[in-house]
């Protein structure tokens, strides 16, 4: 499938570039019975779309989806789901400067190489407009194991450059702009944000996902850790340059008696693991931590060369996110649901059958 197919049971394959005619997929394996309009994957959509706050690109998408199939009398067949999302506002005449330059730090020079033929208006497949697939691909998913398993998954903009945000509250995050769960942070965002589209520049950011009210036992180790799985989903989304699960980074510093988490008859003691144990979700929450880079389109002139190898200033035209990460919340969402959706039908393919006398501590102290 030339790498544009994710999942094995639940499988999401993508199409489409930034100024092409459309975008969309193919979602298969969704199990049938499920109650699904395109409005169940429009919130989300919504959710991602550019041009909906001055902090993000000026271009102007309502990313209205369509399901072609798939779907029933509003309900899921089994069939496969083809979604398609019309692109409508494309400025193409924005990327003429760049048709024979490679973008320093952008995909041009990769994709160059790779296929000797680039569609360069707007990154085409290398832009993160394919990204909107995902989130209605991941709706579906997201409904279904909420549904099903009263499975939970959530995002917020945990850092932007130099400030960063606690967890103060999950309904904040639908109230501002920036995903931003601590509405004490918003002020200094909106001023960072000021600052940085003046400066013509652009900024990094940190994205977390937590998937709550987790069963204990999914994950196909050993390629297959859900660990792994999440860590490929993620890494696949545009600009993202790390991912943690749990502490990530910090256990280096940590000892053995401080990381592990303790089990007791009414749940663990902490979660330093980020809800997962050998490749296999404890039933805490899983947490996920994503670091996106700044993004490259910037209009400060930085040196690069074009595809004759001459040396060239770049200054990239057309219209950008200044912080890509504002809007990879819902994908980095969706990109969890997806990989989840999989290893719940993988978990249930195998291993339907399994019991044993001990407790699912994890929900012993949701309960
Ligand atoms: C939501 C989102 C929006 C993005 N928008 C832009 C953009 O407007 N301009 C840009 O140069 N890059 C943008 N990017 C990043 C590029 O797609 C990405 O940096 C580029 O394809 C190079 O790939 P890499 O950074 O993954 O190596 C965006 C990424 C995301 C996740």
């Amino acid at each position: 499938m030339a790498g544009n197919s994710i999942g094995q049971l639940f499988k999401v394959t993508t199409f489409g570039e930034s100024h092409g005619v459309a975008i969309g997929g193919i979602v298969d394996g969704c199990p049938p019975g499920m109650a699904l309009t395109a409005e169940d994957l429009q919130l989300d959509l919504d959710r991602r779309k550019p041009g909906t706050s001055r902090y993000t690109t000026a271009r102007r998408e309502e990313d209205a989806v369509k399901i072609l199939s798939g779907v029933f009398e509003d309900t899921t067949t089994g069939a496969s789901i083809g979604l398609l999302i019309e692109n409508t506002d494309q400025r193409s005449q924005d990327y003429s400067n760049i048709k024979e330059q490679f973008r320093p730090g952008h995909a041009d020079y990769t994709y160059w190489h790779k296929y000797g033929i680039r569609d360069y208006r707007g990154g085409g497949r290398s832009s993160a407009r394919e990204t909107a697939v995902r989130v209605a691909a991941g709706a579906i998913a997201k409904k279904y194991l909420r549904e099903q398993c009263g499975i939970e998954i959530r995002g917020y903009l945990a850092q932007l450059g130099p400030v960063k945000a606690e967890l103060v509250s999950w309904h904040e995050v639908q109230n501002n702009a920036f995903f931003c769960p601590d509405p004490a942070k918003l002020d200094a965002l909106d001023e960072y944000m000021r600052q940085l589209k003046k400066d013509g520049d652009s900024v990094g950011a940190r994205v977390n996902v937590v998937a709550s009210n987790m069963p204990v036992g999914w994950g196909e180790p050993v390629f297959d850790r859900l660990d792994a799985d999440i860590a490929h989903a993620m890494m696949s989304i545009n600009a993202v340059k790390a991912i943690e699960v749990g502490d990530g980074f910090a256990v280096v510093e940590q000892r053995g008696s401080t990381h592990r988490d303790e089990l007791t008859p009414q749940g663990f003691s902490a979660n330093h693991a980020g809800g997962v144990l050998g490749g296999i979700s404890s039933g805490q929450d899983l947490l996920v931590s994503i670091a996106l880079k700044p993004t490259s389109s910037i209009s400060i002139p930085g040196k690069s060369i074009n595809t004759r190898g001459e040396v060239v200033d770049v200054v990239t035209k057309g219209r950008h996110d200044p912080c890509v990460g504002i809007r990879a919340v819902p994908i980095a969402e969706a990109m969890l649901a997806i990989v989840l959706m999989d290893h719940y039908l993988r978990h249930r393919a195998q291993n339907m059958h399994v019991q044993v006398s001990t407790p699912d501590i994890a929900r012993n102290s949701r309960d």
